[in-house]
């Protein structure tokens, strides 16, 4: 059974929780420079990722080592075969603990923790992957592995997948250290030490913040007063996380997570600097006719765009009083493949509305077309209740099918940018941060 949480068992010392700082970066420089601010921010030990590794086998190790002597370094090595091989030369790079998958036959764990115990290195194994990991937890305790690692991958954090639930299903039912890694924040790290983790595995929201130190050493507090009070906050509903991922991240950081799509065409801001999310209410009109669009402002509350097919360039079928209407209501915003016109007063309410064309010509309400039906807008396919997002870059539509997917790799893409950003303010050009020129295509 684990000990209690203030005197858990770390090779003999009576610690807290190791907070380890995985840098699953492929560039060297950077990922030396990040190791530093973090180790200054209270990272415990620095893994060498396995991205980093494959990019720069084990000078990775090797250089982290020398950067950090003070500091363990782990090496994921994500090893499935030839365990003694990969845990020799991880440690005569100068690992301290090597990662290898625990889905590896057992006689790849055996030759693993030999070579371990020859070299003076400890074996973490990685769960990532396995169907039962009740079993194979109790096995691999037995096999004599140091830690144990519950793990949910960069693209299982993606559809939704938390490590927490993983660490809760096995916590109390092994001896051995329990670490636990895939998108831990401040929060899910003090939650992960209230459920019982020894170590905590951070990788993106420490090395892709611009302030790699700061996010430490939030991580670290959050860690530290876990250890004398729960920290487990109100648990958010999957679309409350969707809607609060997309106000905080642009227009192009989702259309990077759609593979470079997703945005709709000639479609732009009619106010700068306003932004819209919500999910869509839907609305089919024709030429010089307003009326379906202006009763689906009866329909739409906080949490809605109305985005409008009028198809129009001439005739708008949208203007300044439509527009209070949906302000004093609080709708999220109108999106128009059509015309708008009554700029000013759209402009003066400071509210958004996004729309192919402007003209001063007004249509009558006759009454053709359809509310909540699929319609195409700006080229694009818009299904009822799809997110909708827009801001100075344009509108994307994210099919809801696919929204919490797209919604957390957006987010992976905007802490990555932010990143750059501070790595360029210090001085690298775009084209070396991103070390353009080893990443041509040969
Ligand atoms: O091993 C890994 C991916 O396979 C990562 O290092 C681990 O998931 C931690 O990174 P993040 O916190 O960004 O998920």
């Amino acid at each position: 059974m684990v000990c209690s949480l203030s005197t858990r068992l770390y090779g003999g010392d009576l610690i807290k929780p190791i907070l380890q700082v995985a840098l699953d970066l492929l560039e060297l420089d950077r990922a030396v420079q990040i190791a530093l601010e973090a180790a200054d921010g209270g990272a415990d030990w620095i893994e060498a990722g396995t991205p980093l590794i494959k990019s720069e086998g084990m000078n990775a190790v090797r250089e982290l080592k020398k950067a950090l002597p003070g500091k363990k370094i782990v090496a994921d090595m994500k090893t499935v075969d030839t365990g003694s091989m990969e845990v020799e030369m991880a440690a005569k790079a100068g690992a301290n603990i090597v990662a290898i998958l625990a889905s590896s036959d057992d006689s790849t764990i055996r030759d693993a923790l030999m070579a371990a115990r020859q070299y003076g290195v400890e074996i973490v194994v990685d769960l990532l992957g396995v169907p039962d990991i009740v079993t194979r937890s109790k096995e691999l305790e037995a096999l004599g592995v140091d830690y144990i690692c519950v793990h949910v991958g960069i693209d299982q954090q993606m559809v939704g997948m938390r490590a927490i639930d993983l660490l809760n299903q096995i916590v109390d039912d092994v001896d051995i250290p329990v670490a636990v890694a895939g998108g831990i924040d401040a929060a899910s790290a003090a939650e992960a030490v209230s459920s019982g983790a020894s170590i905590v595995i951070v990788g993106g929201n420490v090395t892709r913040s611009s302030d790699v130190r700061g996010s430490g050493i939030e991580i670290r507090e959050a860690m530290d007063r876990a250890l004398v009070a729960s920290e487990r906050g109100a648990k958010k509903s999957m679309e409350e996380e969707m809607m609060e991922i997309f106000r905080e991240v642009s227009t192009p950081n989702i259309s990077d997570a759609m593979h470079r799509k997703g945005a709709m065409r000639e479609i732009l801001p009619i106010n700068l600097g306003t932004k819209i999310v919500g999910t869509a209410i839907t609305v089919q009109t024709f030429e010089g006719d307003w009326a379906k669009s202006v009763e689906a402002i009866d329909l739409a509350g906080p949490e809605n765009v109305i985005v409008i097919y009028n198809g129009s360039r001439y005739v708008s079928c949208w203007g300044g009083l439509a527009t209070l209407s949906c302000h004093v209501k609080g709708v999220a915003g109108v999106v128009i493949d059509g015309a708008v016109r009554d700029v000013d007063e759209i402009r003066d309410m400071g509210y958004p509305i996004f729309a192919s064309a402007i003209t001063p010509n007004a249509g009558e309400p006759k009454g053709m077309g359809e509310i909540n039906a699929e319609i195409t807008c700006g080229g694009r396919s818009v299904k009822p209740g799809d997110f909708i997002v827009g801001d100075d870059s344009g509108v994307v539509v994210i099919p809801r099918e696919r929204a919490y997917e797209i919604a957390r790799r957006a987010k992976e893409v905007e802490k990555t940018e932010r990143r750059l950003f501070e790595e360029i303010k210090r001085g690298k050009t775009l084209s070396q941060v991103a070390n353009l020129k080893k990443w041509e295509k040969k």
